[in-house]
């Protein structure tokens, strides 16, 4: 995603984040908790990635959810879960044996391309006088993607960013709520930048080397994706090893992020080790991955984890920590095989 178009974005986000708050407001207890935190945030990255690729707002975030809407989720979540299963036994197996696990993976596959396919298509239908006006069509019109191929690259963009940017988001403000002096900073930057009322945008964005700092740190500290692989195509000698054609290599971004060497002093939270230009090894923060198939979405997700995070830390809000006995985890516990995600231990009410 090119970042002159992405900046565009950041109205709609803008938009989401808005009815996020307010979601938020309503369903804090008095103690600033939230029943289930993590499939809060997933919802409003949800929202927000399917306002962006679809143009449309699925309600996540009211009260009484469309039944169109809940089946889209149901089948995100279900093929998630499938797919889950499938990593641990053979593909083939549950497709030649038509297994319960591989109907429920291609139902769902197949009601995820009903939905996307529906908006996708209205989207290009009303955009059809200004293709290049909308990000979409911009692409459609290029000429470089057929129909199908543009609905099934929509399709996986979507299935990439919901869990990625909802779990970075909430390590971000895991790690705020637990470094008040940070939290007192960011706040500092953000009204210095925008004022009284004014919401973040883009262009505000560009004076706020702090927050992006702030999310840098946490993706160090607490990736959401902490490693990337690559099967090699051909035999090759890496450093002392020589690796045969089709050894998977795995690049653990999180034990780099954890890394002495190229982080002194690795287990603080400090967003200041960010703001020195050149002190830090550029391969040894990766949590985009690297190289041509690195994440095509990253533009995208920080430009929203850095609007969220402009929402969400105001001095009326500040992040608290929970202590152990309020909420019972450790500080983090295990979601599915690549990702952690923190405990329910933030205070997110106003104060
Ligand atoms: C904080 C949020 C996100 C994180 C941490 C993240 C991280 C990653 C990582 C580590 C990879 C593998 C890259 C590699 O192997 O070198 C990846 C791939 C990918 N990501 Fe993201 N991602 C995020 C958000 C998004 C969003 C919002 C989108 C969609 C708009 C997206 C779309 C994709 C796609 C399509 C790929 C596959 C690229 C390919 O195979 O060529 N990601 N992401």
């Amino acid at each position: 995603m090119k970042p002159r178009e992405v900046v565009k974005l950041d109205t709609a986000i803008n938009e989401v984040l808005e009815d996020f708050m307010y979601r938020i407001d309503e369903i804090c207890d008095h103690n600033g908790q939230m029943e289930d935190i993590y499939s809060e945030f997933n919802k409003w990255s949800f929202e927000s990635i399917c306002l962006v690729l679809y143009g449309k707002r699925f309600g996540l975030l009211q009260q009484d959810v469309e039944e169109e809407s809940l089946n889209f989720i149901k089948a995100v979540k279900t093929m998630m879960a499938t797919f889950g299963m499938m990593m641990v036994t053979p593909v083939e197996l549950h497709k030649g044996l038509n297994t319960k696990v591989w109907q429920a993976h291609t139902k769902a596959w197949d009601d995820i391309f009903k939905t996307a396919k529906h908006s996708i298509d209205s989207r290009l239908q009303k955009h059809s006088a200004d293709p290049q006006g909308d990000f979409l069509c911009d692409i459609y019109s290029g000429g470089q993607l057929s129909r199908k191929e543009l609905y099934a690259a929509i399709a996986e963009l979507q299935i990439a960013g919901v869990e990625t940017t909802a779990n970075s988001l909430l390590w971000a403000l895991y790690n705020l709520s637990r470094n008040p002096h940070v939290q007192q900073k960011l706040f500092q930057e953000i009204q210095r930048v925008l004022g009284a009322q004014q919401s973040p945008s883009a262009e505000s964005l560009r004076s706020m080397p702090y927050l992006k700092a702030c999310l840098k740190e946490s993706m160090r500290l607490t990736p959401s994706v902490p490693f990337t692989t690559r099967t090699i195509d051909t035999e090759m000698v890496l450093g002392n090893y020589m690796l045969p054609k089709g050894t998977v290599l795995m690049i653990n971004s999180h034990a780099l992020g954890c890394s002495e060497d190229y982080f002194r002093g690795w287990a603080e939270f400090r967003p200041e080790r960010w703001l020195h230009r050149g002190s830090i090894h550029p391969f040894s923060h990766v949590p985009f991955g690297i190289g041509r198939r690195m994440c095509v979405g990253r533009r995208l997700a920080e430009l929203q984890l850095h609007l969220a995070l402009c929402w969400v830390s105001t001095p009326k809000r500040e992040l608290g920590r929970l202590s152990s006995s309020e909420h019972g985890h450790s500080p983090a516990r295990s979601l599915w095989a690549q990702q952690a995600q923190p405990s329910q231990g933030i205070f997110l009410g106003k104060q």
